[in-house]
């Protein structure tokens, strides 16, 4: 059978090829125990143990193809679905069925950073209005647009319609629902950072999350755009709606895995409520007998961020034998 035939009876699920989110994503599977072989410069891979095809595509794509009925299910950022235009304040549910075109299901906890408008440090430029007019260089051209749009109608009460309207990926001024954009927003495809400094832009709009590409081309931010992280992003009208769910709980599942270590130790009956305090558990913790009456075994998740810290003190409290293992699947 040759691979379109076969990717008929399949779900597609899209992840990003390359990247900030490819390796994580790549952890994510196997954390799902989605089994597959991607033979070298092929794009689309068939998994082993589930009726899936993985299509590896660029992030930026990944919201088109979901939103567009194309794909089943993708993992790509809240910035990409925004500037796709399929977010829920440019493309409202369907009247039909009340559907949106993508739904996002979960958060993932990962590529988590900001849209922000920048501008030379040197320039000047603090405000967001003082830039209505001047010429902005972005990669985000349709949320950039919407973004002054709405801040022109704010600051001069055009009758522009901010924030209305279909989806404005790649519009240049939508003359039918808004007055014409006074700013210029100009499109790069990478490296804008650079454009101030090349006399190209007197602002930019990028992402940031560290902060250090933005401080060493000497911008600073003045305003954020959205906050974004990566989300596990579904087609409501696939055809596989189990299939969606069994794949949004193992991605659940691995998510609490590594949010969560397990722990177990021993400490004395009589100290076992100032135990409990330390370590509560997600419900409780397992509390087991041992041979000495007046000693039990505590085992319980501890949040991975916490568990320093916890044995600190339940090493303070007396507890011994404390042990800490990584999960490397749950259902919680
Ligand atoms: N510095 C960052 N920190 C966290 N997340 C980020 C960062 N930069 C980008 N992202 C997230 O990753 C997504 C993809 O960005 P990335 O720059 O990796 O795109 P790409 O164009 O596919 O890759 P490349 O830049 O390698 O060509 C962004 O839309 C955003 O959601
Ligand atoms: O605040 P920071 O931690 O410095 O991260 C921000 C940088 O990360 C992203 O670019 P990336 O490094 O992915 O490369 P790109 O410019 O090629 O997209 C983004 O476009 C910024 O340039």
């Amino acid at each position: 059978m040759d691979l379109f035939s076969e990717l008929n009876d399949r779900l597609l699920f899209a992840v990003p090829k390359k990247g900030r989110l490819h390796e994580v994503c790549l952890g994510f599977l196997q954390g799902a125990d989605i089994q597959f072989h991607r033979k070298p410069r092929h794009d689309i891979a068939l998994v082993k143990n589930h009726p899936i095809a993985l299509v590896f595509l660029p992030a930026a794509d990944i919201a088109k193809y979901v939103g567009g009925g194309r794909v089943d299910l993708g993992i790509t950022g809240q910035d990409i679905i925004a500037e796709s235009g399929f977010d829920a304040e440019a493309d409202p549910p369907s009247p039909i069925d009340g559907q949106p075109r993508i739904r996002e299901l979960m958060p993932l906890d990962f590529g988590k950073c900001r849209l922000m408008i920048q501008t030379p440090i040197k320039s000047g430029i603090n405000n967001v209005e003082d830039l209505i007019g001047k010429r902005i260089v972005t990669s985000f051209e349709g949320l950039s647009k919407r973004f002054f749009r709405r801040l022109e109608a704010e600051v001069h009460g055009s009758t522009a319609t901010a924030g209305s309207g279909p989806p404005t990926c790649n519009t240049t001024n939508d003359a039918s629902t808004s007055a014409p954009l006074q700013t210029s927003v100009e499109f790069v495809s990478g490296s804008v950072e650079a454009a101030c400094a090349l006399g190209l832009a007197d602002g930019i709009v990028d992402l940031v999350e560290s902060g250090e590409t933005m401080r060493a081309a000497g911008l600073q931010a003045i305003a954020t755009v959205i906050e974004s992280q990566a989300v596990l992003i579904a087609n409501p009208r696939t055809r596989f709606p189990e299939l969606v769910t069994k794949i949004q709980s193992r991605i659940e599942g691995h998510i609490a895995s590594r949010k969560y270590m397990y722990i177990s130790y021993n400490v004395e009956r009589a100290l076992l409520d100032q135990a409990k305090t330390i370590t509560p558990g997600r419900q409780a913790p397992t509390i087991n007998a041992l041979i000495d009456d007046a000693w039990v075994a505590v085992s319980v998740m501890v949040p991975t961020n916490d568990v320093a810290e916890v044995m600190d003190q339940l090493k303070l409290i007396g507890a011994t034998d404390i042990l800490v293992f990584g999960i490397s699947n749950c259902r919680v």
